[in-house]
This record gives C-alpha cells, structure tokens and sequence, in this order.
C-alpha cells in the first residue's frame, strides 16, 4: 500500500501540490489527470523523491519514503521506476544495453558499471523486451525506433529494476494513437499480470477510463475528483474544470506540445510501432 499523507510542495509562492492525501492499494492502476501546470508530474515525483516535498510524508508497506537518505533512499528508487514522455533513453546505444542500465542499482558498488552484465541479466533484458515484441530490435540503436518502441523499450528498462511501484509521467503524450494504445496495452499488462502499482499522468480522458482502476483528477495542486472512471462522467469534468471534456483535452494536449517542443531530444525515426 502506497500512502500520501498531507503532501505538498511550494516553488517559491506557487503551491504546485497542496495538502494531496491519497491510499493507493497494491497493484492498483490509478490515472491522475489535470490540466498543464496542475501540479501532476510534481506530485509523481515526490514519491520517488526527484522532488523534494515542502510538506507531508509517502509511505511505503507502512514506512516513511520521505525520510530515507543514502542508500535506502537508492533502493526505494529502485523499486519505484518511472517513465516519462520523452523515452530518456540513450539515444546511441542499443536497445538490449538501455534495458539493461535497469540493474545498475542492482548492483553493490559504483565499481561494478564497469563489469559486463552477466548473462542471467542479458537473458532477463532480452525475455523483457521480448515480452513488448521488441526481441528482434535489441542490436540496434535506440534512435532507430519509432516513439512507441522506444516507450517500450524504457517499460522493458523499468521492469529490469523489479519495480513494485511504476510512475508514468505522460507515458503516451508524444505517441500517434496507434502507439498509444500499444504502450498503454504494455502498463497494463505489467499491472495485472505483475502486480505492480501504477500511477499515471493521462490528458486523454477516455484512455484513463479505459484503463484505470481509479482516476484521481488535479486542479492548481489539490485533487478535485477521486474516483472509479464510470463516476467521471462528461457533466463531472464539466463542473470540476468549468470546460467540457473536448476542451479540456486539447488545452492540455496544446500545453504538452509546447513542452516537448521545448525539450525536443534528438529527432526519432518514423517507424511503424
Ligand atoms: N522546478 C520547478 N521550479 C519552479 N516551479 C515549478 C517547478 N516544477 C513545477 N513548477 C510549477 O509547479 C506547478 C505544477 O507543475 P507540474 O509540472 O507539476 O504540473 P503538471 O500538472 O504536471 O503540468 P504539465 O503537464 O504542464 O507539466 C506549475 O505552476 C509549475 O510551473
């Protein structure tokens, strides 16, 4: 059980989070959704502690995530992987290699980058990206493949570190919605068949219906829906942002643009997905 007690987060006089308190039953899969700037990706990143919180605390199984330091805050890390839009692979090496940076932490000392990856890993890397029909990619350069193969190929990564807990930071926003789906398919999948938790930023209201067993709906830093996705009806999105729901999806779909063209990385090959 993941618990977020009274958390919140300031920048300066902005509270990007504010008092959010959320019980998160194991193996559940939960959208968070929201307009830009609603303080979503502040809010997965303080359970991992990219982020620092100004206030409240994240437990884990009963234990405080907010006070680990060192290498326990390394392995809580760990077991808590996390996607983002754009992928963060390494663009110039191979497929089967950005899979298996998923064990560094794995591994005891600083000194053991250094040392090829044995074949139980390489055998672990290839059944993950196998398990998301990328086997055959695992020689070539992550730049070669197209958007929604190279999410999956940073699932196949997270999934190397045994996560409990996925964090996924607008997984599909960058993705045509054929590859979308695929991905989604794939979050999914790692949910149900492994039991891992999964928190999501989602724009796509449906795709968070579709998907999730539970939608928790942000507004300037504090949640103002929290609910099963049937309860989430058109009028609710209506009276919770004051726009109807094509609105709201395009005014965040604009915001994401924007962002991503502001942190382009190095140009993707159009492959199929
Ligand atoms: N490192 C930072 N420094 C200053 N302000 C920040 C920082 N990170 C987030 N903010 C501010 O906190 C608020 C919430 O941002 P956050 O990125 O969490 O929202 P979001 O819902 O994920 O939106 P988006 O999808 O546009 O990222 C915004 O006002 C943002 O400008």
């Amino acid at each position: 059980m993941l618990e977020i007690q009274g958390l919140g987060r300031r920048f300066g006089g902005v509270a990007a989070v504010d008092a959010v308190s959320l019980t998160i039953p194991a193996g559940q899969m939960v959208g968070v959704i929201g307009r830009s700037g609603a303080g979503k990706s502040t809010l997965l990143r303080m359970v991992n502690r990219l982020t620092e919180p100004s206030e409240g605390r994240v437990l884990f199984e009963g234990r405080d995530i907010t006070a680990l330091r060192g290498q326990a805050l390394r392995n809580w890390r760990t077991r808590c992987a996390m996607i983002f839009q754009q992928f963060n692979l390494v663009q110039r090496l191979d497929v089967l290699t950005n899979v298996l940076v998923g064990r560094l932490n794995h591994r005891p000392a600083l000194s053991s980058l250094f040392k090829r990856f044995t074949s139980e890993e390489r055998a672990m890397a290839l059944s993950a990206l196998d398990r998301f029909d990328l086997a055959a990619a695992a020689l070539q350069r992550a730049d070669t493949l197209s958007g929604g193969q190279q999410q999956r190929v940073a699932i196949a990564r997270a999934l190397l570190q045994e996560p409990r807990v996925l964090l996924a930071d607008e997984p599909i926003a960058s993705l045509d919605p054929r590859s979308a789906k695929i991905v989604m398919d794939a979050l999914h999948a790692l949910n149900r068949e492994d039991g891992i938790t999964v928190l999501c930023n989602l724009h796509h209201l449906d795709t968070a219906r579709e998907y999730c067993d539970r939608i928790v709906a942000m507004q300037a830093g504090r949640v103002v829906f929290d609910g099963p996705p049937a309860e989430l009806t058109a009028a609710r999105v209506r009276e919770v942002y004051g726009v109807d729901e094509a609105e709201f999806e395009e005014q965040a779909a604009a915001a994401l643009r924007r962002s991503a063209a502001a942190n382009r990385p190095e140009p993707v090959a159009a492959n199929a997905a």
